[in-house]
């Protein structure tokens, strides 16, 4: 997720305190056109922390809002009922009441709450992530899977995923040469972006003209997707936007992304006239995909251009930021645990020996490697509370009474540091992971950094073996070390939240050949 798609759309820290000052005011003016959220009285509510009078608990969440949820369900319990503006929002912090949103009542909670910022992007929802329950987002996630994160398409990427990876030690084992500083968080987002594009759109973006236009409005979408919007929660101020100026940026995002997406889709089309249906030169991309469902009308939803904007921005995001952001926590938790680099190395060792490169086939060979990753997205899942959710219908849940509507989100940052789940939670020890079978694809409630149900992330298959092939050979080409000859427990790990908690500083290394 987000991928773009990793909206956690909770609160961006630094628009959130003149957000809430000029919310504040605006709520002063229009009080009386605000009907109080909890109008319809439940019978059993879920516990919620204390709030102020209009916003609720919104102004409690700071600027980490799942260490402060956390923290909140230490005290109340694993399931919390808040109010955020508006809006009423639940908050499911254990095992058990993951297992119940998740698994038990998926059902009830497999549609996404309309935000303004992705309804906008994705032309009113037309995209995966934030489309709702419904057959609209069935046959574009079924789509999608078939034709881009089945385990045959992921196979049928690897030649993409070997040069892209060839490429990002290359530029490595110059930086290194030449004695500069690594900036892997930069070489990581790259190795991402390119590998997405070849993907989606048939070629490296980085042989395009528009490449760092489009590359930077994925980031402004994702950037803008972490903001808030004071419509969210005060679905009667949805106009305030516009004083903020966010609605005149979204605007200007879109227009740019169109033209490119345009563009793109132009260039496909024109391929396809000029090579007619035997497209042997080129292989064919998703975009082209997508094209054929238009033009044979095979989705039995109504589906044209903008739906193949909304689908390809959202999987631009997707594909990138959370990938990237699993592999710089992992080469930064290594560089924190010297330990486990070097056990990691000496497993890689043992497979591939002086061969200098770790090919795919290798990594089945690698359980060590394997856990390395799990144990990164236990302690830093890059959406630490999921993609929210929002209840399709009234239900119970641990005999408490839960409103049609509300907006769920289950914290899956909180569950990775339950001592009642994991002994010593805050350390990073794979070998925990030995001698069980936890695995993340959303049947072990405990682990759930790609979520679970029918809204999980379809992308687990994608995002693994990008993960695992670019790890291998990077740990096992270089030796890692902080600048400045810094020991690696001195390694900073602050988080910024967003659309994704990722490091709030690039993580700078220098590579030395071994
Ligand atoms: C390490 C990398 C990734 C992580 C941690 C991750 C995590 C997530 C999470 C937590 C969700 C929400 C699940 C829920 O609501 O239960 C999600 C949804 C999604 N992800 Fe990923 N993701 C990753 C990579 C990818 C990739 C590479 C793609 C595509 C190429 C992708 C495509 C999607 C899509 C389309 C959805 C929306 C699914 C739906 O709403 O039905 N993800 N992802």
């Amino acid at each position: 997720m987000s991928p773009l798609t990793l909206s956690l759309h909770l609160l961006s820290p630094p628009s959130m305190i003149t957000s809430l000052l000029f919310i504040l005011f605006l709520l002063l003016l229009l009080h009386h056109a605000i009907t109080p959220y909890f109008s319809k009285k439940l019978s059993c509510p879920p516990p919620s922390p204390r709030g102020l009078p209009i916003l609720g608990n919104l102004h409690q969440l700071g600027p980490l809002p799942h260490r402060t949820l956390h923290g909140m369900s230490l005290r109340h319990g694993p399931l919390l009922l808040l109010k955020l503006g508006h809006v009423p929002a639940l908050i499911a912090s254990s095992v058990d009441t993951a297992r119940e949103v998740l698994k038990t009542q998926d059902n009830l909670f497999a549609s996404r709450p309309s935000l303004k910022v992705p309804a906008t992007l994705f032309y009113d929802n037309k995209d995966i992530a934030f489309a709702p329950y419904g057959d609209y987002w069935r046959q574009v996630k079924k789509l999608s899977v078939l034709h881009l994160m089945s385990s045959k398409m992921v196979d049928s990427f690897k030649l993409i995923r070997e040069q892209e990876v060839a490429l990002l030690v290359a530029a490595i084992a110059r930086a290194s040469a030449s004695r500069s500083t690594v900036n892997m968080s930069e070489l990581f987002a790259s190795l991402s972006k390119h590998i997405i594009s070849r993907v989606i759109v048939g070629k490296p973006s980085r042989e395009e003209e528009w490449d760092s236009v489009l590359h930077l409005m994925i980031q402004e979408c994702s950037l803008m997707l972490g903001s808030f919007h004071v419509g969210d929660y005060f679905p009667a101020l949805s106009w305030a936007g516009k004083l903020t100026g966010l609605d005149a940026k979204l605007k200007t995002t879109m227009a740019t992304a169109s033209d490119i997406l345009e563009a793109i889709i132009e260039q496909r089309l024109a391929r396809s006239r000029d090579h007619g249906d035997h497209h042997d030169r080129e292989p064919e991309c998703f975009v082209d995909v997508l094209l054929s469902a238009v033009k044979d009308n095979t989705m039995g939803v109504s589906f044209g251009k903008e739906n193949i904007k909304a689908i390809v921005t959202d999987l631009f995001g997707a594909g990138t930021d959370s990938t990237y952001i699993v592999m710089e926590w992992t080469m930064a938790e290594l560089v924190r645990n010297p330990k486990a680099m070097k056990k990691l190395k000496e497993e890689i060792r043992g497979i591939v020996g002086s061969n200098p490169t770790v090919s795919e086939e290798d990594l089945a060979s690698m359980p060590y490697l394997k856990a390395v990753i799990k144990e990164t997205l236990r302690l830093h899942p890059p959406g630490p509370l999921l993609v929210p959710r929002e209840l399709m219908q009234d239900t119970k849940m641990q005999g408490y009474d839960i409103p049609k509507k509300t907006r769920v989100f289950v914290n899956v940052w909180a569950i990775g540091r339950d001592p009642g789940v994991w002994e010593d939670p805050e350390e990073f020890k794979p070998e925990r992971f030995f001698g069980n079978s936890i695995d993340f694809k959303g049947q072990d409630y405990e682990l759930l950094p790609f979520g679970g149900g029918r809204r999980v992330c379809p992308g687990i298959g994608f995002a693994v073996v990008v993960l695992e092939l670019a790890l291998a050979n990077v740990v096992h080409r270089f030796d890692w070390e902080l600048p400045n000859e810094k020991r690696g427990e001195e390694l900073d790990m602050d988080e910024v939240f967003g659309q994704t908690v990722r490091r709030k500083n690039s993580l700078q290394l220098v590579a030395k050949p071994c």
